[in-house]
């Protein structure tokens, strides 16, 4: 499976319009791929919170529909990172807005959602102004001259609850995709887990940071795909790059004969 990794690096001074003409333009580009991936929050800026209420929109909403043109365009499955997405309250209590990561095939449909389950900021930013999601989701990617792959979602602080790598894992996920806006002075964090899941899942990991600074917040950068043992196959610098690797899926499946410890678990 062929994968690229937009790990876009964007400030303050650039609006949704701009920025969402420069990154539909960057996944034209990525034709030839299986699976392109966006970094969380881009369109509305991972901690941008000020501006997430007007940057809100639902999951067919303009932002949507520019990725999945972009996605036709280029004929890939993208990843579009994630949008504040807004919607009807599903509690009392409920604020009607997620941090949805949004998927779309080659034909430009919305084949996956996923809402953001660990939300971050400790009483700030994502616990007070959005819900958290309920449902794990994975969602098969066509790749050419094989059967589909099947991709695990999550996103960004995610990556610090091992169980739900376990639950995607468990629903069959061969490879793991985390879009993110993972800061600087914990960037240590993020690449030392995302291995970490690589290794206690023997799954493939795709992990695209956000670069740049934006709302007084430093991001770090340094996305990577790392393999079903844990080997790092390529890594981003600070700034921003995009990568392209391939991702040997049957390799996924040696690592878990040759080293069998799933099926030692004992739950
Ligand atoms: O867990 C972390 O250190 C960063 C998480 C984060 O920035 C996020 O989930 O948006």
């Amino acid at each position: 499976m062929r994968v690229a990794v937009i790990q876009l690096a964007y400030g303050d001074g650039e609006s949704v319009a701009e920025r969402t003409a420069r990154v539909t333009e960057l996944v034209r580009r990525q034709r030839g791929h299986d699976l392109v991936v966006l970094p969380e929050l881009w369109p509305a800026g991972g901690f941008d919170h000020r501006h997430w209420p007007e940057r809100a929109e639902p999951v067919d909403g303009p932002i949507a529909q520019a990725l999945a043109s972009a996605a036709r365009d280029a004929g890939v499955t993208l990843h579009g990172g994630s949008i504040v997405e807004s919607g009807q309250p599903q509690t009392a209590d409920g604020r009607g807005c997620w941090n949805t990561s949004l998927v779309f095939s080659p034909e430009g449909r919305l084949v996956a959602t996923y809402r953001k389950i660990h939300r971050f900021g400790f009483g700030q930013g994502e616990p007070k102004l959005m819900d958290p999601g309920a449902d794990i989701v994975t969602v098969d990617v066509p790749v050419a001259g094989r059967e589909p792959v099947r991709v695990g979602l999550s996103t960004c602080y995610d990556l610090r609850f091992p169980e739900l790598y376990r639950a995607l894992l468990d629903r069959g996920s061969e490879v793991f995709v985390i879009p993110a806006a993972w800061p600087k002075p914990r960037i240590g964090h993020w690449t030392l887990l995302g291995r970490a899941r690589a290794i206690e899942d023997q799954c493939a990991v795709v992990q695209c940071n956000t670069a740049g600074s934006h709302a007084g917040h430093e991001m770090g950068g340094h996305s990577q795909v790392v393999d079903a043992s844990g080997a790092v196959l390529v890594q981003a610098g600070p700034d921003e790059e995009v990568l392209s690797v391939e991702i040997d899926i049957p390799t996924i499946h040696q690592v878990r004969t040759a080293f069998p410890v799933l099926a030692d678990r004992r739950l």
